[in-house]
This record gives C-alpha cells, structure tokens and sequence, in this order.
C-alpha cells in the first residue's frame, strides 16, 4: 500500500499538509481523494486476500491521518466495524459480514438478503428466515405507522426505520408520498423542531456552532459521507412560520433533504443538512434545561454574515461539487445571503427562489381556471418577507416574459404587512426587499387592513404568506370572492394561503371553500383533506385541495444543478422549474380541476423539473457538461436526457 503522510494545522485541518515531496500533490486534494485512495487500499487488500480485515490502526499509520475522527467516521461507514476483543478491526464494505452489515443502515437489507448473500455476510441465524422483498417489508412498516397514536409517534417510528434500513424508509416515503411525506415534512416537523430537545435521540447532520467557526473545515470533513452533491442550510431563524427555534431548527434540513432522496433521487449518503448555531432569542429555548444549542442570544447580523461567509468558504473548499440550498433564514439574511452568494457559489435559497417558482407554477393553471384574463388579474400579497416578496418577484418575470413591462407587471401585485399596505409615503422604515413592490398609488392615504386594501385593489388572487393563523377571515374571502364575482359570471376567485405549518395557515380549506360557495381555486402549504358536500337530492360533491410547497420545485432544482454540473444557478433555471411544474399534471389531475399534480407523483414532477433545470443551465452556459454530450442528447430529444436522469437516481428495489 502506498504511504500518505498529514500533519494537523493548528486551528483547521482544512489543509493537510504533505511531509514528503512525493506527497505533496496527493496532499493537497481533499476528502473525496482521501475516499479514492481509502478505496484504492481497499482493492488492495482484497485483491491480496478478499477476507482479510484492516486495522483502523494498521490505516491511520499507513495514511498518518491528522484528525482520526475524520478517518474513523469514514471508515466506519465503508468499513464494517468489528470487534475483536480490545481490538476494532474494519473490513471494506463489501467484505462487511455479521451483525455489523445489519447494524449500518445503508448496508442492511432487513429481510430481503438472498440466501447467498446471508451465508456470505455470515447473516444465517442473525435475521428470520423468512426472505422478504421490499414491499412486503413496507406492508409490516405501514401498519405499524398506521397503529401509532400521534404524528409525533408516526415520526419516531418512521426516523428509526431510516436509522436501520434506509432503503426501506425511502421505499416507504416514495411509494406513499400522500401519507408519509406530512410526517417527514410539514406539518408534523414542525412538530418536531418545537420539541427537538427533547426528541433528540441521535446526530443526523452537522451542528456547525459559532464557537466553532475555526474549525468549519474539519467539522464538514468530519461528515462521514464523502462527496456530498446537495446541502440543505439553516441557521434555525425562522423555522417554517413558527419563528426562530435556533438549533432545533435542524428537523428542517434533515426533512428537506429527506424528500430530495424520496422526490428527486438524489442518494441519501450525498445529502448533508446543516444547522449553524449562532444562539437564538427564542426564550422557551434558552431556559430549557434540554435545549442543545448555545444558550445565548443571536450574534449580531455582522457576525453571523461574517460567519456565513466562512462557512461558505469552506463548504466549496472541502465539497467544490456541492451545491448549497439555504433554507429558514429569516428575511433580511435571506435576501442579503442569496445576492452575496449567488454569482461565487452554486446555492439558491429556497425560501424565495424555490418558493416563488411553485406558486408561478401553479399560478399558470390557477389562471386558466380563474375565467379572469392574465391581463385583467390583480395580486393581493398578505405577507411581505421572503416567500412573499420571493413570489410576487417570480410572477413579475412571468408578465415581462409575456411581454409586459417590469413597471406594468409590478403595478397588479399590492403586497401587505402587519403595517398595512407596503406604500411609499408610509412614514416607517421599509426594509430593502419591499421598496420594490412600495406603492405609490394610494393618494397618500394608509389602508391598514386586509378588508381595506381589497375593498381598495379588487383583486382577483389572494396570497398569504403571513405565518399567522386565521388572517383570511370569512369577511376577507367573502370580499374577495365579491370582487371577482363584480368581474362577470363564472369567475373564480385565487386564494392561496400558504403558509406552514398548518396552525399558521391563513384559512382552511373547508373555509376557504364554504366561503366562496366552492368556486375557490386553493392552494396551501401544508396538506389539507379533500372535502366533500351534500348538496339538493343527496348528491355530494367533493372539492380537493392543492398543496402549493416548494417541494414540487426544489428536488428538482437541485437535481438539474447537480446534473448538468451548474456552476451557480441563474434566474432562467428557477423560472424554467415553475415552467416545468406548470406542464406536468396528467388528464385526470386537470379533470379534477387541479392545479398541482398529486403529491403521489411529486417525483415524476421533479424529474421532469429536473431535466428542463439541466436544458436552462445549458442555455445559460452554466452547465459544465462537454458540448458532446448536450448535441448527442439533442439528437434524441427529450428521451435520452430522462434515461441519463433515471439512470442516476436511487430508487431501492431489492
Ligand atoms: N408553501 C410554501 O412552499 C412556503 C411557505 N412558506 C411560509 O411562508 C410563511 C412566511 O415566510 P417568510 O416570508 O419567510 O416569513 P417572514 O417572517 O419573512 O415574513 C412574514 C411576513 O408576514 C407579515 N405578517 C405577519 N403577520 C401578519 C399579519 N397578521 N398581517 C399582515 N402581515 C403579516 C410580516 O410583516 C412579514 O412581512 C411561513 O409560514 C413559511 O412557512 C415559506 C416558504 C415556502
Ligand atoms: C416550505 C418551506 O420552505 C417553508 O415553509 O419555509
Ligand atoms: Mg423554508
């Protein structure tokens, strides 16, 4: 075997350093060379003796590895551990047998080992004997979901599958998208966040805290996966509408990336969520004797730009590959991080890009069904912070695409806030992202409430992105409805109360549906059930709720980055995903009248999002992929980029 030779820096291990010339080169590259020559050795020794073990000491010697941890934690996880008496002895995957195969979560089949494979991995006697494929393995999973009692239990049930057998927890997720994906995701993880301390049982990403910010590139190379394709970033500021959870936040990123493996493929060992603690103000948090975050307040927002701009550095250093999606920041991060980033980096935020795509996406139908003309359509935004602004700036690129000008397409959406209507002359300090959408309309009269600015506007769509429950009241959606009624006969008012989870959601959708006499178009954040009437003669009809998440978008996105090579993700990519998006609901999705397709088909949606995301990045000459490869694809139309698609994707089968 080869020797590699490192030596610790003081502060950082982000460089390690070569003690021989012949070494140097190798020693400049990072982890994922590490991963290269840990496999290279690998093959050695198997090709030398297939079932010899290796020695973690024998491998720390042999590559004089200045952070063990980073070695054991890989080897740990591409190496079976085994324990001979006081010694810890690691086999290469592969060679990987007994207990250790079923105790790795990756590794473990559950039942459905062949009978080669158990007498091979020494498994015969460790499981039942009984040899089960995946979906019968899902039947006995889903009918202990369903015995559970709460959301809360279904969740822990479900995150210790994952922490078994990762491929049975993502056939689960992809097979029942409908039922599952509201316990992974919102609304049960909110849920989750809010109690995190407390349900805390085991590390499922980076806590990268600010304590820490000289040892960024360590922590990352600590991950035990090499090579991660796609990050999911938080600093628990503003978790879902339910505010600034700190630390506990990091549910968010773990579930994000949860549904980029069940809704977009992307395999869970290249999945990194990340928390950046940089102390909360959330007082229930900091007087909680379990909270795991730094008890103190936020930093200043200096320091925490100061620390993102490390981190930042040091993720493309350490994983130049990883794209980087920031989620949860609270507004003004938001904004100031995505344009501080954007150009350098490749990283979207999700918040305001992703979200904004969605809703384009759905706006498209909702349009068509509305009965009122593109032309005609005007915009009341109840919330103004990220996904507020994020949208209504989205929908702006649509009308100038259809060939409106910025200032006339700017002119149908009134955005409001807790203050009223965001205006010019409103007399506070407008924060950066609204000054764009300030009116200047209102003859310097302030409309401080929704029933005001609707009675004022006359719109035909509502959004809310406020956090606040309730906020659509019945005389809200019935002013609305009136509205579009006034328009002419048949018309049909847009109401997408967006926000999550769903004790934040503006209105129900029973409500929302009561309301208007069932001829709203309706979108939420989180899912809602479909709800059925009894009209005249015992019919009943049945009214069925879209889910309006930027979960139909962001696997997407960042699959198509991941794809095409990105080398950043331009503007065109995220407005070709809600193009996309817009295209993807079959016959019956749009007999039904919806404007999303169902959930159960969010990974069909996003592979398709996917590969338009890779067309753009090309277009936009972002993508790094040789030109070769685009023209042959060409050639083929959309069929071979799919197969190219399909064929990288996880999808466990055994
Ligand atoms: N459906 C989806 O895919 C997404 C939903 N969201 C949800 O959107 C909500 C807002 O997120 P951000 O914009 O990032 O939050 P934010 O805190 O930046 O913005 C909230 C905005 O709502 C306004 N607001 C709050 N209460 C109000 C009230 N009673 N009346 C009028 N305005 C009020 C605030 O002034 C602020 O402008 C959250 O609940 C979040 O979960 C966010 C992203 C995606
Ligand atoms: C869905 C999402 O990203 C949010 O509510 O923040
Ligand atoms: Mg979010």
């Amino acid at each position: 075997m080869a020797s590699y030779a490192y030596s610790t820096s003081a502060s950082d291990l982000s460089t390690p350093r070569s003690s021989s010339p012949s070494s140097a080169a190798s020693a400049r590259s990072s982890h994922s060379s590490i991963s290269q020559r840990m496999s290279i050795s690998s093959r050695r020794i198997s090709a030398s003796n297939p079932l010899s073990t290796v020695n973690v000491a024998t491998i720390a010697e042999q590559l004089k590895m200045a952070n063990l941890d980073t070695l054991r934690g890989y080897a740990q996880h591409h190496y079976g551990e085994v324990k001979q008496g006081q010694a810890t002895q690691y086999v290469p995957h592969h060679q990987a047998a007994g207990y250790q195969v079923l105790r790795e979560p990756l590794w473990n089949k559950g039942l459905s080992f062949s009978p080669e494979q158990r007498v091979a991995k020494n498994l015969t006697g460790l499981i039942p004997h009984v040899m089960e494929n995946l979906d019968k393995q899902c039947d006995r999973a889903l009918k202990m979901v369903r015995t559970r009692q709460t959301n809360i239990d279904r969740y822990l049930y479900l995150s210790t599958i994952k922490d078994q057998n990762v491929d049975l927890f993502y056939r689960l997720l992809i097979d029942n998208a409908k039922e599952m994906m509201p316990l992974v995701y919102t609304p049960t993880i909110g849920d989750v966040c809010l109690q995190y301390s407390t349900l805390y049982t085991r590390p499922e990403a980076l806590y990268i805290s600010i304590k820490q910010r000289k040892s960024i590139r360590t922590m990352l190379r600590n991950w035990p996966y090499p090579a991660p394709d796609i990050c999911v970033v938080t600093d628990g500021s503003r978790i879902l509408g339910l505010g600034d959870l700190g630390v506990n936040g990091v549910g968010i990123p773990i579930g994000k990336l949860s549904l980029y493996t069940a809704a977009a493929g992307i395999h869970p060992e290249k999945t990194l969520p990340i928390v950046l603690d940089c102390g909360t103000n959330n007082e229930t948090n900091l007087k909680d004797p379990l909270y795991l975050g730094l008890r103190q307040n936020r930093i200043s927002m200096n320091e925490q730009q100061e620390f993102m701009d490390e981190f930042m550095e040091a993720a493309k250093e350490v994983y130049p590959e990883m794209v980087v999606q920031f989620e949860d920041f609270e507004s003004e991060k938001a904004f100031n991080y995505l344009d501080r980033y954007r150009h350098d980096y490749k990283c979207f935020n999700d918040d305001i890009q992703g979200t904004g795509a969605v809703v384009l996406g759905g706006y498209i139908g909702a349009v068509n069904l509305s009965g009122v003309p593109i032309e005609e359509q005007r915009l009341v935004f109840m919330g103004a912070g990220s996904a507020g602004v994020g949208v209504a700036k989205q929908l702006v690129e649509y009308y100038t695409k259809r060939g409106l000008s910025e200032q006339t397409a700017k002119d149908k959406f009134w955005l409001v806030d807790t203050k009223g209507l965001v205006t010019k002359d409103r007399g506070d300090n407008l924060a950066d992202h609204k000054t764009y959408f300030a009116r200047t309309d209102n003859n310097g009269h302030q409309f401080r409430t929704l029933e005001e600015v609707i009675e004022y506007v006359k719109p035909s769509a509502l959004v809310g992105l406020t956090a606040t429950f309730g906020v659509f009241t019945e005389s809200v959606v019935r002013a609305l409805k009136a509205s579009v009624d006034a328009g002419g006969l048949g018309r049909r008012p847009i109401l997408f109360p967006l926000s999550n989870p769903l004790t934040k959601a503006e209105c129900t959708f029973e409500q929302a549906v009561q309301w208007t006499d069932g001829t709203v178009i309706f979108a939420s954040g989180s899912p809602f059930s479909s709800f059925s009437v009894k009209t005249a003669g015992d019919n009943v009809v049945t009214y069925h709720p879209n889910q309006g998440n930027n979960v139909y978008v962001f696997p997407g996105i960042g699959l198509g980055a991941i794809l095409s090579k990105a080398s950043r993700v331009t503007d065109n990519m995220i407005y070709t995903s809600a193009d996309a998006l817009s295209k993807t609901l079959n016959a019956e999705e749009v007999h039904k009248g919806l404007i999303y397709p169902a959930i159960d088909r969010v990974r069909e949606a996003n592979v398709i999002v996917a590969r338009e995301v890779m067309k753009a990045a090309r277009l936009d000459g972002v993508s790094t992929l040789p030109e070769e490869q685009w023209l042959e694809w060409e050639g083929w139309g959309d069929v071979a980029l799919t197969k190219y698609i399909t064929e990288r994707i996880y999808d466990p089968i055994l």
